[in-house]
């Protein structure tokens, strides 16, 4: 993939999703017209969707394309100062074309949002073109590298064929024909499940620098007397690394399954099958923002259990965390994301169920749990008995966690209705449990997922590693969603407590491999970028050596004792 998991580049947006919706969305005549110049960087475009006043509501964009069918070209307009295209990458400086979105219009009706190629600066001198205004948009919280940017245009033509149409269709006449499916001009969908991989990567990274570290540091007294113990032996500092860790490998697993549920589906999409679409948009949806807020917290909690040294760049912490954080909200705010696997799909398919329909894929759990309702419940009605060593069976709390959420966030809406509530507002006042619901049922599909892949490990003592991983990534996530389970009637107390003294037991499991389990993720020190997460644990002079380079020693008289000290001295 020309995805660039590592620092963001001004041409992240070029190779991330100009050349993939082209490849996604553009004619044969197109690729060659607009792909292989693209490809050569002699063009080099971004994905101009997001405007000022909307981001998530692409039905509210206002960028219009209007079809004058006179001279046989599409008049691109930014109508309002909200309209104006805001945050795309690379299109401040970088970029001379963009994909704009925009709402077509052609003999006189609206057709919704297209995607529209558009030329914004000259091929050779870079100079913006006539009706365009381009710039950056300012400082941000991080991606400093990136010239995120605005786009003003002002009745800018481009040719009828300019419009991406391997789906939809603008004849030369303005009549508009229809793509075989609405949902294809979405798109997103790429990126969406390439940022799981990206969530991996950033946890794997984050939990090498502050398990390495935590090997290396030494600190406090454990036994008086003693000399001071490698802080990786503080059980705190495993409760709090270790879980990291598991979810590392586990969002790996999930990584590599969402790239090739990618690569099938998409492929049958070009074969002309769409029916795999809602299954691929709703688990990209959701696993993007289930693994995004999980990575987001846990890089943070790395760089917290590195003390004061994780605070420094030198750690690379803040610098991971700063270049991830915005996956949260970027290709699909995580909640908008988690209420649209929740809408449209967890609850549309909980209502085929409930009917008897057999579901297929992520969701066919909710079939058997549809079942399970029409049989008559056991007089105990209690929580089934509880292994907290038996993986397939945890695999199965967490699937009737997730059924169970999804019944109650159906019912919830049922209830509003049954109030009196419209269809709209019965749907937001249920959005909370509709939140829950798609984040208990990613945890389950990850889950279930680290499970599966150890059932392709051959190596008995990797695989043993790897179950106690995956024991501890289940039983942390119970333990942390006590309450879901709890109120499901799926765990009682005295069990909760049961995982609560396993979990302990796994830490101390995990100490002696847990250094040898970051070193497996193989990332070397140029990738890494951290003198905390050094392959060779020569921290403190490395950390002595970085800090000598800093500009600030670059002089031992910094000039501002003469500009600003010492003549602050003389007017005291
Ligand atoms: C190397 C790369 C570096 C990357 C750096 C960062 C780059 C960042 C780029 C960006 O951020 S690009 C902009 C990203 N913006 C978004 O993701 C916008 C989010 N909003 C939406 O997607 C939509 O507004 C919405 C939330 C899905 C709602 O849209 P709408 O109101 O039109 O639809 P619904 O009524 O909810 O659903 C209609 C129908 O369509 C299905 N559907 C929705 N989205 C998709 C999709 N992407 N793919 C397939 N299908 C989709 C949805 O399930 C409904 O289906 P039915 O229920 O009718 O069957
Ligand atoms: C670093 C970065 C790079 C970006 N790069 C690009 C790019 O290259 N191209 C591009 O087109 N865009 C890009 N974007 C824009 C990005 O796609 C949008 O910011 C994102 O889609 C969120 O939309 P918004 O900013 O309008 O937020 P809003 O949608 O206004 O969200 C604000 C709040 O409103 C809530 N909210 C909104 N709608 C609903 C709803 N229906 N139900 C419940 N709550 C809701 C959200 O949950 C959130 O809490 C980038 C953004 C960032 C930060």
């Amino acid at each position: 993939s020309c995805v660039h998991p590592d620092r963001p580049e001004p041409l992240d947006l070029h190779l991330g999703m100009f050349l993939p919706t082209l490849l996604n969305q553009a004619t044969p005549e197109q690729m060659e017209r607009f792909f292989t110049p693209a490809w050569n960087l002699r063009i080099i475009g971004t994905y101009a969707q997001t405007e000022m006043g909307h981001g998530t509501h692409l039905r509210g964009l206002e960028t219009t394309a209007t079809f004058d069918p006179s001279t046989q070209e599409f008049v691109l307009h930014s109508p309002t100062i909200s309209s104006i295209k805001w945050w795309p990458g690379g299109l401040g400086k970088t970029s001379n074309h963009a994909i704009v979105l925009a709402q077509l219009h052609t003999q006189g009706r609206c057709h919704g949002l297209h995607a529209f190629i558009v030329p914004i600066r000259d091929m050779d001198t870079h100079v913006p073109l006539p009706g365009v205004v381009v710039g950056d948009i300012g400082p941000k919280f991080g991606f400093s590298e990136v010239d995120n940017g605005f786009l003003k245009l002002e009745h800018v033509r481009i040719p009828l064929d300019n419009m991406l149409m391997k789906f939809a269709k603008v004849e030369p006449d303005g009549t508009y024909v229809k793509p075989p499916s609405a949902k294809l001009t979405y798109g997103m969908v790429f990126i969406r499940s390439m940022i799981v991989g990206q969530s991996a990567l950033a946890l794997a990274k984050s939990c090498t620098i502050a398990i390495r570290y935590s090997a290396v540091r030494h600190q406090s007294e454990l036994r008086p007397g003693e000399p001071e113990p490698q802080i990786l032996n503080y059980q705190t500092q495993q409760h709090k690394l270790f879980p990291v860790l598991a979810a590392a490998y586990a969002f790996t697993f999930v990584g590599q399954y969402m790239k090739d549920t990618y690569r099938r589906i998409s492929g049958d999409i070009h074969a002309g099958d769409y029916s795999q679409l809602p299954e691929l948009h709703a688990l990209s949806a959701g696993l993007k923002a289930f693994t995004t807020w999980a990575a987001n917290a846990a890089i943070e909690v790395c760089r917290m259990s590195c003390g004061g040294h994780g605070y420094s760049r030198s750690s690379a912490l803040p610098d991971i965390y700063v270049e991830f954080t915005p996956t949260c909200t970027y290709e699909g705010e995580n909640t908008v994301m988690m209420l649209q696997t929740a809408s449209r799909y967890l609850v549309k398919s909980y209502r085929q169920a409930s009917v008897g329909q057999r579901l297929q894929g992520s969701v066919s759990y909710l079939s058997e749990a549809a079942a399970q309702r029409l049989r008559p419940r056991p007089v105990s009605g209690g929580a089934a008995p509880l292994s907290t060593q038996d993986l397939l069976s945890l695999v199965h709390l967490y699937q009737r966690r997730a059924a169970s959420l999804v019944e109650l966030a159906a019912k919830s809406i049922q209830q509003e209705l049954q109030r009196g509530r419209s269809q709209e507002e019965a749907w937001n006042h249920s959005s909370i449990d509709l939140v829950r619901a798609s984040d208990a049922h990613c945890h389950f599909v990850v889950v279930k997922l680290f499970v599966d892949k150890l059932e392709q490990v051959d190596d008995a003592a990797v695989k043993a590693v790897l179950s106690t991983l995956a024991l501890l990534y289940a039983l942390k996530g119970l333990a942390d969603n006590s309450g879901d389970f709890l109120q499901a009637g799926l765990l009682t107390v005295p069990q909760a407590t049961r995982v609560s003294a396993r979990i302990k037991e796994l830490l101390e499991e995990l100490r002696p491999d847990a250094v040898a389990l970051v070193d497996a993720f193989d990332l070397n020190d140029r990738k890494l970028n951290s003198v905390l997460g050094r392959y060779d644990g020569n921290v403190y002079e490395h950390l002595y050596e970085w800090a000598r380079q800093s500009p600030l020693n670059a002089t031992e008289v910094h000039e501002s004792f003469h500009k600003y000290l010492k003549p602050l001295r003389s007017r005291l």
